[in-house]
């Protein structure tokens, strides 16, 4: 069959492509149904990832946070119709260490390789985790988001200290949002605080214990362990933060991506025997963990509807462009695609 695919050849400029593929293989085929953009996807859309890497990528279709609708089961496991949510990460070996989402020969969808913005998704029988038909769709769309904060929490478990009496989340953004709300349900019972720019954001943390716009933070406060979800410029002075409120001997979850080497003060994270956990993206436990998840705390997913920003229907290229141009203007939450293109 020929499949239609929509890739970014240079900022601000996608053009389709038409793909042979083959229905005589094991893959299942999706037809997607909502996507959601991620600030990955619009580092490449305008340009701001880099000459190195923009030449290297592109072209290629974007976005890696999406469900669908199996239109196409070889072996017969899938109803056509079911729902259900795509792993982007595709890895092409197995180590008894290193997860699916560290190894250096994993194919991650929308960095390197075609991502979601196609009119069919070929997929790896493993690479698809069923959803309920009632799950809200505009929250489904991002779940991968919400993996990432997950598979964030799960490392952090493995590796830290056992006393968690208070957390720290830095960044008042989609992926601060969604790390303080996993924290706060699986740590009832700690305090989970929230450090951010602007009081309009940190407003929304309904459910949070505290929260702080970072020039005002009290000398005095202390947490535990921390979770950095800034990214960008902001990175550095949300770590240096950290830094300094962090008890020794806790741990900061890096999350936020920056294009450019960040400075940590070494000599601090020496003097209070800090550890650092770096996590990047993640795997099919993840999806499979944050589904269950999502299933058990139905006022979990309730809490995630804040973060539905423009929904915003895809018909055309034009309206590809519209969405992607969209959420560079607005200020909270997530942009999300209805594909039907
Ligand atoms: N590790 C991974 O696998 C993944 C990483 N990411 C990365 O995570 C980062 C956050 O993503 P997302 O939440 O969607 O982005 P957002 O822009 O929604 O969130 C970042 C927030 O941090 C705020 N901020 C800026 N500086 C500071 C600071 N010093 N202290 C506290 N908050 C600050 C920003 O405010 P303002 O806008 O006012 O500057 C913004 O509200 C990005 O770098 C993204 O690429 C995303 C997905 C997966
Ligand atoms: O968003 C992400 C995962 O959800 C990652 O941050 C993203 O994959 C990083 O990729 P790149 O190196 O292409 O910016
Ligand atoms: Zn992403």
């Amino acid at each position: 069959m020929i499949n239609q695919v929509y890739r970014l050849v240079s900022p601000r400029q996608f053009e389709v492509t038409y793909k042979d593929r083959s229905l005589q293989s094991d893959c299942i085929v999706v037809r997607p149904t909502y996507l959601s953009i991620c600030a990955a996807d619009q580092r490449y859309y305008t340009g701001s990832r880099g000459k190195e890497a923009m030449e290297k990528k592109l072209p290629m279709a974007l976005i890696h946070e999406g469900i669908g609708k199996v239109v196409y089961d070889p072996s017969g496991e899938y109803k056509t119709g079911t729902l259900v949510v795509m792993v982007p990460n595709t890895p092409t070996e197995k180590d008894e260490i290193v997860a699916e989402n560290y190894l250096r020969s994993s194919k991650f969808r929308s960095s390197g390789y075609d991502g979601y913005m196609q009119d069919y998704i070929f997929l790896n029988r493993d690479r698809i985790v069923v959803l309920p038909e009632e799950m809200d769709p505009h929250v489904a769309a991002f779940i991968e988001l919400i993996t990432i904060a997950m598979h964030s929490i799960v490392r952090f478990e493995t590796k830290a200290h056992a006393r968690r009496n208070t957390f720290g989340v830095w960044g008042d953004g989609n992926l601060g949002f969604i790390t303080s709300l996993i924290l706060k349900k699986r740590y009832p019972d700690s305090k989970v605080i929230i450090f951010g720019k602007k009081q309009y954001k940190l407003d929304h943390f309904s459910f949070i214990d505290e929260a702080y716009q970072i020039d005002q933070v009290p000398e005095d406060l202390v947490i535990d362990h921390a979770f950095e979800a800034v990214g960008g410029k902001g990175s550095q002075s949300a770590i240096s933060q950290i830094i300094d409120h962090i008890y020794p001997e806790g741990s900061i979850s890096i999350m936020g991506v920056s294009e450019y080497p960040v400075e940590i003060n070494t000599r601090m994270i020496l003097e209070k025997g800090i550890i650092l956990i770096g996590s990047s993206r993640s795997g099919r436990s993840d999806f499979v963990n944050t589904v269950e998840f999502m299933k058990e705390h139905s006022e979990f997913v309730e809490y995630l509807g804040s973060l539905v920003g423009d929904v915003h229907e895809v018909r055309t290229i034009q309206d590809i462009i519209d969405a992607f141009e969209k959420d560079l203007t607005s200020s909270w939450g997530k942009t999300v695609m209805e594909w039907k293109i």
